[in-house]
């Protein structure tokens, strides 16, 4: 070890890794050994049995090819893949069974149990063990059952720890805190971590995996034993929703991985941005499990159903109206009126009958040119499906299935995780539902706070939430904020009239500035985005405005700053980039720049207000707001 550390407990947990380390070698060295002796007695046995001339001996060699073959070690004997950082997390505890007594416990992703059959590292998801890591403080005595056995005693440590390749980086250990800085050990120098920290340390922007800092209600949610039905997930802005969501199916995948075996489960993201955002981390705890947006696999679907691959349009002046709740009604009715064997057209049929035109012209008016359009489609047996009408396809197919389960279009899932629930119509929701199997297993999380899609009917989700009370809710909220800091999360109260929420360890800033008139707000912004990207080059700045015709703008005026992304892409290297409020749900930055939030591009209306709610709570670290005219309600 080259770095210096006069600190014991730090010198103790260098040891320890250093002989968990040499124990996962020798192990691993052990496994592959035991391995190729049985693929060489295999290989043996084999040669044998080619050259035997007697048929009694060649069958007694294929009976010992088989029973051996089943012993094979390679598939038993799992490799510790996480050797670069084994743990992170310390927990100890003192007994009362005093054949137990005093001992401590590693937890990991992945266990690990050595050659001579100790199992050195717990897997954060094996939750008797892990249970005293994630749901106990230091001091708090524990009463569990543990293998059927009652346990009590009292928790005596409980740290954690930052392993990166190989080598201990930092330990917190209850208020205290080790760092290594410069090659040197210090003590309570800096801040705790936040996960933007981890994220420039990473120079990667994406999702991290919390693993390590899941709160006990978070925990509790994770390993929720509610497997069937619906665990529905609320809480604020950067209460954890996503990465609950994802480490609950992770913890769901390793308790019962015949059930959720990774194709028959799927995570459901708002859009691509989002979805490109959480995929490092959903691979590290998915493995290959689907992450998609609902389009996507709305496409597939229909695919499997109907054996059709269909390229929908985007623009479809009738979005709204084909998203309305009314028509999952209408759907059924007419499924059991009307046979029609061609999907697309069973499509324009539907929409051709007189309830469904009347729930989708209101006031008559353009009814009679849509029907006349829509026989026009029936004639020539049109393929122009829009992405608005995706979601009706789909359900209607799913209704004329009669066979299920259809490979990931119906009754298929073990599992699907719905992210951003609020922004789903009832159509895309009662879709989703009716492709996971009879046990109707999904996790859904939503804030009413965050719904910004105009053409979703707000009562939506309410029906579907009432609806699914037949299957079964298990109501879980979150209420700490963990993204922004105090002063960022009293702003966001304010915008959407919340109670301000608890919030995580680290602060943050928020600051407005004001200009005299757009040219020197463009000048006082580029100053602002230069001095972030260079004050921490390894940061992500995201200058948000409203209007599409802005980003342009916007981008051009930050034209040479270094580090500036590409116009028009939404990706995580550190830098600056400039995007639109509409694409920024679900997603944080370091730093936000709000950029002209006045009070007439956000009205008033909750979606307006929603809107800015989720622009100002991107934001992990500062928020700055540059205006020079009257500012939107809620943040003067
Ligand atoms: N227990 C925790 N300790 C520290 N950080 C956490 C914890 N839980 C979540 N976080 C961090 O908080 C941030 C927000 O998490 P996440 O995106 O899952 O929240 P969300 O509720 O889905 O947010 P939004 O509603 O804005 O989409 C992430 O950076 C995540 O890593």
């Amino acid at each position: 070890m080259s770095e210096e550390c006069q600190f014991d407990i730090v010198l103790q947990e260098q040891q320890r890794l250093s002989d968990i380390l040499t124990s996962i070698e020798e192990t691993a060295r052990q496994n592959r050994a035991k391995i190729a002796s049985h693929d060489a007695y295999m290989v043996e046995l084999g040669k044998e049995r080619l050259e035997s001339v007697s048929w009694r001996e060649k069958n007694s060699l294929t009976e010992k090819l088989i029973e051996n073959d089943k012993f094979d070690p390679a598939k038993y004997l799992t490799e510790f893949t996480m050797i670069d950082s084994p743990y992170f997390g310390i927990v100890g505890i003192n007994d009362s069974d005093r054949r137990i007594g005093a001992k401590e416990y590693l937890i990991g992703k992945q266990g690990f149990v050595s050659h001579d059959n100790k199992a050195l590292v717990v897997d954060w998801r094996k939750a008797p063990i892990s249970r005293f890591f994630y749901d106990y403080d230091l001091g708090d005595e524990y009463i569990e059952t543990i293998q059927g056995r009652e346990r009590e005693g009292v928790i005596t440590r409980r740290d954690t720890l930052e392993i990166a390749k190989r080598s201990l980086r930092r330990m917190e250990c209850g208020d205290d805190l080790y760092d290594l800085a410069g090659g040197k050990w210090v003590k309570n120098a800096k801040q705790f971590h936040s996960t933007t920290d981890t994220k420039v340390a990473n120079q990667d922007h994406r999702m991290v995996d919390i693993v390590s800092l899941i709160s006990p209600d978070q925990f509790h949610m994770i390993t929720s034993e509610a497997t069937d039905g619906c665990t529905l997930i609320t809480g604020g802005a950067g209460s954890g929703k996503t990465v609950v969501s994802l480490h609950r199916l992770s913890c769901l995948q390793f308790n019962d991985p015949e059930r959720f075996a990774p194709e028959r489960c799927m995570v459901l993201m708002f859009n691509k941005v989002l979805r490109n955002y959480v995929r490092q981390t959903s691979a590290d705890l998915l493995g290959n499990t689907r992450v998609d947006t609902f389009s996507a696999w709305a496409l597939g679907a229909i695919a499997s159903l109907t054996g059709k691959i269909i390229k929908p349009v985007v623009g479809d002046e009738l979005t709204a109206q084909k998203k309305s709740s009314q028509l999952s009604r209408l759907l059924t009715r007419y499924v059991g009126e009307v046979q029609e064997s061609d999907p697309l057209q069973d499509l324009w049929r539907f929409y051709g009958q007189p309830y469904v035109l009347e729930a989708l012209f209101a006031d008559g008016k353009g009814r009679e040119d849509y029907l006349a359009e829509l026989r026009r489609r029936y004639a020539v047996r049109s393929q122009a499906v829009s992405f608005a009408d995706l979601s009706v396809l789909l359900r209607l197919c799913q209704l004329r299935e009669k066979d299920g389960p259809v490979r990931e279009a119906l009754g298929w899932y073990a599992h699907i995780i719905v992210d951003e629930g609020q922004d789903l119509s009832l159509l895309e929701l009662e879709a989703i539902l009716a492709a996971t199997d009879k046990r109707n297993s999904i996790t859904l999380s939503a804030d009413s706070k965050q719904k910004i899609l105009s053409w979703v009917a707000e009562a939506d989700f309410d029906i579907f939430h009432q609806n699914l009370k037949e299957i079964g809710v298990n109501s879980q909220s979150l209420s700490v904020s963990y993204r922004c800091p105090q002063e960022i999360m009293a702003l966001a109260a304010r915008i959407s009239n919340r109670e301000i929420e608890q919030v995580g360890r680290h602060s943050g800033v928020l600051e407005y500035h004001q200009a005299a008139d757009e040219e020197n707000a463009l000048v006082l912004l580029r100053r602002l985005v230069e001095t972030l990207v260079s004050e921490d080059p390894h940061s992500l700045t995201a200058v948000i405005c409203k209007k599409k015709s802005d980003e342009k703008m916007l981008h051009k005026a930050l034209t040479g700053i270094n580090g500036l992304h590409a116009q028009g892409e939404l990706t995580f290297e550190p830098g600056a980039l400039v995007t639109i409020a509409h694409q920024v749900k679900g997603v944080e930055f370091a730093n936000v720049i709000l950029y002209d939030p006045n009070s007439r591009d956000f009205r008033k209306s909750a979606l307006d207000r929603n809107l800015l709610y989720v622009c100002v709570t991107r934001a992990c670290r500062r928020l700055d707001i540059v205006y020079w005219r009257e500012l939107a309600a809620g943040l003067a």
